[in-house]
């Protein structure tokens, strides 16, 4: 086995919104949206990594849930791993600080409103699921 690097993107939800942020670099992913996060660094935890590269991209204060089952391939070595987040209370309003140019908020039946990175796709259809099987 190679190495195998896992990015965490967070499902950060408000008020029954999902937050997608698009893009702005590289040149091939931009355009496109995701789920905010980044790469776990070497021993570090992966709620802690989501928590660190939410307060790093969107300026918030975010607190991980859980893990929504499953891990999803994007291109080698990164595989993605997703975790529930919400903010903090007092946290800021997010803001497109590095990485992205745009934010927006998408209730569920407009989840597919926007242009997914390819790759984010199942993990998107699977972290709906997930969240329409909780209270
Ligand atoms: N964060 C994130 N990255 C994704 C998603 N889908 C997807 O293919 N990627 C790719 C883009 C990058 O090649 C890699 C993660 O890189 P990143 O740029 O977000 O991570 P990072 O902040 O830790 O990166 P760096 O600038 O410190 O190198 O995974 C996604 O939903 N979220």
């Amino acid at each position: 086995m190679g190495e195998r690097i896992v990015v965490v993107g967070a499902a950060l939800w408000h008020e029954g919104r999902l937050l997608a942020a698009r893009r702005s670099a590289p040149a091939d992913l931009a355009g496109r949206w995701e789920l905010p996060g980044g790469k776990v660094e070497p021993g570090e935890r992966p709620d802690a990594a989501l928590v660190r590269e939410l307060r790093e991209e969107l300026g918030v204060d975010a607190e991980a849930g859980e893990r929504v089952p499953g891990e999803w391939p994007l291109r080698a070595p990164y595989v993605m791993q997703v975790w529930t987040a919400r903010l903090s209370s007092g946290s800021p309003a997010p803001r497109p600080l590095e990485d992205h140019d745009e934010l927006r908020w998408l209730t569920p039946d407009r989840v597919w409103d926007v242009d997914w990175i390819e790759h984010d796709v199942p993990a998107v259809r699977d972290t709906l699921a997930h969240a329409a099987g909780r209270p």
